[in-house]
């Protein structure tokens, strides 16, 4: 018998792992089909963190994230620093690490290019000690996104215009958080802000370019402060990143740093955690980890998001 190579974990609960119905059945004949020893791990009366413990014992070199961003996200913390590489069939609903990595969103060429596919190491960000892929944002956003929570899962015109509608209540009534923002410079500056992201690298402006981002191992964090966030600001700043061009934006600006603590009157406080509403302690202490995650990326799509 060949060595294990693969040690999939299939969260069936991700939306297109759900809408689809692929299963561990579906998924070994799959690997099998391309010649890969996998062990496919579809367990829903595990918890996520015993999956991957067991997925970190396994004599597999490769751990595969059969999911969305959340469960990448999780099974990062895991693989940081360690010999494993992550692997990514993006069975998600936005999938944005598999779109800035160039995986196939489909899932048998997804599959297939594990075959030929290559390790590339990417830098992860890191806040309070927790590890993060893409993003955090503090203020406005999280309370959005609480709103979207309740129209998941609907389609219809109806939940469409109430969640604008919400929008727009929460924009009006909008107020902004004094924060004390200090980068590895040393100064220390209050502003007082709408949000502000701290971003694993940085995204790409262009159309097109809808929150991707290019390059994945420069080794810096970006730091967003959008500073005032009326009706008005929202319409333009959306409008600007259809049409591929905020960044010049009156209202937003940016700052590159490998390190930024963030502290606001609160003890805890709500952010957007990688795309899931989490409660953090302050302050908020981000630093980025260069390269510190080895993923395995399509043999063609090495470049640009992992370019040397
Ligand atoms: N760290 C975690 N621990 C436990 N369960 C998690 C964790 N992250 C995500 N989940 C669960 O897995 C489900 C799927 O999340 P995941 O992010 O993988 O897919 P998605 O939300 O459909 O895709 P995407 O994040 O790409 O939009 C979530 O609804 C949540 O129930």
């Amino acid at each position: 018998m060949a060595d294990l190579t693969h040690y999939v974990i299939l969260n069936s609960n991700a939306g297109t792992a759900n809408a689809t119905g692929v299963d561990a059945a579906s998924l070994a004949k799959l690997f099998e089909a391309n010649g890969l020893n996998a062990e496919i791990d579809a367990r829903s009366d595990v918890t996520l963190s015993q999956r991957i413990a067991d997925a970190m014992a396994s004599a597999a070199p490769t751990v595969v994230a059969a999911g969305g961003d959340g469960t990448i996200t999780a099974l990062a913390a895991a693989l940081v620093d360690s010999d494993k590489n992550l692997a990514i069939l993006p069975l998600g609903t936005v999938n944005a690490l598999a779109k800035d990595l160039h995986v196939p969103l489909a899932l048998p060429q997804a599959v297939a290019a594990l075959v030929t596919g290559e390790a590339h190491r990417i830098d992860v960000g890191e806040v309070n000690g927790r590890i993060f892929l893409h993003k955090v944002v503090v203020g406005l956003i999280p309370g959005l996104a609480a709103g979207r929570e309740h129209i998941r899962g609907r389609y219809d015109t109806s939940a469409k215009i109430g969640f604008l509608r919400y929008i727009f209540r929460r924009l009006a009534r909008a107020k902004r958080i004094a924060v004390v923002i200090e980068t590895e410079s040393g100064v220390r500056r209050v502003e007082r802000i709408q949000a502000m992201a701290v971003a694993s690298n940085s995204y790409d402006e262009g159309l097109g370019h809808f929150f991707s981002r290019g390059s994945l191992d420069r080794g810096m964090l970006t730091l967003y402060v959008l500073r005032h966030f009326t009706a008005r600001d929202f319409i333009r700043l959306t409008t600007g990143m259809l049409l591929g061009r905020w960044k010049n934006d009156e209202a937003l600006t940016m700052e590159s740093v490998n390190s930024v603590t963030i502290d606001t009157r609160k003890d805890l406080i709500k952010v957007m955690f990688d795309g899931e509403v989490e409660t953090l302690r302050t302050p908020l202490q981000f630093k980025i980890k260069p390269k510190a995650l080895s993923v395995i990326v399509p043999a063609m799509a090495s470049a640009p998001a992992v370019a040397a």
